[in-house]
Parts: C-alpha cells; structure tokens; sequence
C-alpha cells in the first residue's frame, strides 16, 4: 500500500543549499525508498524566482515519490501541515567572518518562523535549523513556538561530524565505516569540540590510530575552522556537504541511528553539565524518532575545558539574542 506523503517545508529553497537538498529529498533519500513527500518551499520574495526555477526542474526529474510542490513566501502557509521543517534560508557568513557576526541580520528571521511552526505545523513537526549562527537560530524558533515539545528544534552539527570522520579517516588510513564514536560538543562555530576520546577507528581507540597530540592540537582547529577553509578554497560556504549533512541528520531522527553514534545539537537536559534548555551539540542516537544523548561518557579535564568553552559562547549568544529582544 502507498504511504501517506510526509511534508517537507524547506526555508531558502532559492538559494545554494535549498538547490542541493531538494532533489536527494525528492529522490527518497532521506525518507526512505518508498516514502512520498510532499514539498513546500518557503522564500522571501527576492528568492521566489529560483525556487521556482527548482520547481520546474523537480517537475522535470518525474520522481515518483515527489507528491506536490508548492511555493510560498509566507510562513504560516509553507508551515501549514509540516511533519519535517528545515530551515536553510538566511544570509552565509563570507571571509572574514564569524558565523556569531550573523547573529543579528539573521537571528530576526527565526522568530516569526518559529511562530509559524508552533501555529501551523503538524503535531509531529521536527525542526532542523541549517542558518547560521544555526544552535542559538534554533533557540530563537523553539522559543516562538511553546506549542510544540522544545526537543523538536535541533541544529545542525552533522557536517561537523562528518568532517571529523572524514579528516580523521584520512589521518588513519582507513575508512569512515570503520570509524564509530566521534562526538562534535557544543556551538556550529569555532568554539565547537571535535573530541576523539571515545572515538574507535576499526573498533580499536582511535587515540591509538592517530598521534594523540594531533588529535588534540591541529585536527580540533581543522575541523572547528573547516567552515572557513571552504570558503577560503571555493569563494563561498560549503553546499553539498551542508545538505547531505541536513539529509543524513533528518534521515537518522526518523528512522533511527541503530546502535551508531552521531552528533547533534539538541536541547540539553543538563546532560554533562551543559546549562539546561541550551541548543547545544552531544554525542547522539536516535531511537522511536527521538533523538537521545548518549550519556556516562567520561569526561577528562582536556574535554571538559573544550567542552565549557564552547557551551560558555553558547550562554553569550542567548544573552546576546535576549538584549536584541529576539527571544
Ligand atoms: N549549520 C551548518 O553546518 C551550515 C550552515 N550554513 C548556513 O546555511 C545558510 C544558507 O546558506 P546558502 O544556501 O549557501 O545561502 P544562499 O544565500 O545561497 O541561500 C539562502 C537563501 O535563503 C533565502 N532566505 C533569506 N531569508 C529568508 C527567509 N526569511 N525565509 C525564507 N528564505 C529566506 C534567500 O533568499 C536565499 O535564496 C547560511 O546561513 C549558511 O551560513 C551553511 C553551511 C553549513
Ligand atoms: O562556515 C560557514 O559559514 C558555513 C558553515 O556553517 C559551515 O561550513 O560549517
């Protein structure tokens, strides 16, 4: 029997990464193989010609799974019915910045979505905010929206992962299926902690793989500062990999990460000492379509300085967002 479509509400359909992740969504890579979605895209209306643009070219594709797209550039009828919003659209950061420069320009853009979400989501709408500064975006939503479980709104930190996997596979020589146990901590910036300490490379500890003074010194800084080096090596932030990254944490929400680690950033329960209600990033599974932090991981001194380091820029950018009046 066919499934009923689940409705995707992307934000930023018109601009790069909206272009990345609308096919592989329509093509069932995130849903699943036989899981019809249902497409609406949300821009402002400087963007509505693109994302009509990709219209005609997911019409062009004939994708079975695809059920409707619909364009809109008002948030309470994109949002209407989302079972998945993805929140793309806002400005990138260009060389030279922090994504925390971002704060204020595209901090406004949060609240009325999360006001829209909370007024005309669906009741099992699962949020993932991809713009930049993307934890405390997602803190911004969450607050707009006190109708729906605060454990809804997470933000991306799985290109971080996925960067840490990737360059610490490299580092080992040996492949990113062999690796398990990467964790990504606090804030989508340079603050952020890529920590190995219980990372295992073909089941050994992968302090054992690699130089742990590397491990500790120069990968931490690779990682934490990739997103600058792709803008510095392709004149603009990173695309394809954001939304793979976004597709991959969506895909393992609902259909479950199995006994595999990842790392999102979720709202914290107080969980390692990580102040309550921040949107911050932990070593994560997913079972039951919930995301769950992965708890009882020993915590050394290194990590716990790197750790409060980053949670600790976390607590500024909410009182930051708090003096601007956005939550
Ligand atoms: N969390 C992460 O790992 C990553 C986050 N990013 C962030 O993703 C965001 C998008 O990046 P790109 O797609 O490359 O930028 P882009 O500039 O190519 O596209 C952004 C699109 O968002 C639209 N937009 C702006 N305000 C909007 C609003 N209020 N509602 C709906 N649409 C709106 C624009 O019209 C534009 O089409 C940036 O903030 C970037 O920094 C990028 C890479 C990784
Ligand atoms: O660095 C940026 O501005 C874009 C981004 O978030 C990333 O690539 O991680």
């Amino acid at each position: 029997m066919t499934k009923t479509p689940i409705t995707v509400t992307l934000t930023g359909a018109g601009g790069q990464i909206g272009y990345a992740a609308l096919f592989r969504i329509a093509a069932g890579d995130m849903l699943g193989a036989d899981q019809p979605v249902s497409l609406r895209l949300l821009e402002i209306p400087q963007g509505m010609r693109a994302a009509e643009g990709a219209a005609l070219e997911l019409t062009d594709c004939a994708f079975p799974l695809l059920a409707g797209v619909e364009i809109s550039d008002a948030p309470e009828v994109a949002f209407d019915g989302a079972n998945v919003a993805m929140l793309i659209g806002s400005r990138p950061r260009t060389a030279g910045m922090e994504r925390g420069d971002l704060l204020e320009a595209n901090g406004a853009i949060f609240g009325p979505q999360g006001r829209a979400i909370g007024a005309r989501a669906a009741d099992d709408v699962r949020v993932i905010v991809v713009g930049n500064p993307a934890n405390t975006n997602a803190l911004i939503a969450q607050q707009h929206a006190p109708e729906v479980p605060a454990e809804r709104f997470t933000a991306l930190t799985r290109l971080d992962h996925n960067r840490a996997v990737g360059l610490l596979a490299a580092e080992a020589g040996a492949g990113v299926a062999q690796i398990d146990g990467v964790t990504i901590w606090g804030n989508h910036s340079a603050t952020q902690y890529p920590d190995l300490s219980h990372a295992t490379v073909g089941g050994a500890p992968a302090l054992e793989a690699v130089d742990p003074q590397w491990a500790r010194g120069a990968y931490i800084e690779r990682v934490a500062k990739r997103g600058a080096e792709i803008i510095e090596v392709r004149g603009g932030s990173s695309v394809a990999s954001a939304a793979n990254a976004a597709i991959e944490h969506v895909r393992d929400w609902m259909l479950g990460t199995g006994e595999r680690r990842t790392s999102a950033a979720v709202v914290s329960h107080g969980e390692y000492g990580v102040p309550e209600g921040l949107i911050s990033s932990f070593p994560v599974r997913s079972e039951g379509g919930a995301w769950r932090v992965v708890e009882g991981l020993a915590v050394d001194e290194f990590s716990r300085q790197r750790i409060d380091a980053s949670v600790a820029e976390l607590v500024s950018e909410r009182d930051a967002v708090r003096q601007l009046g956005l939550i």
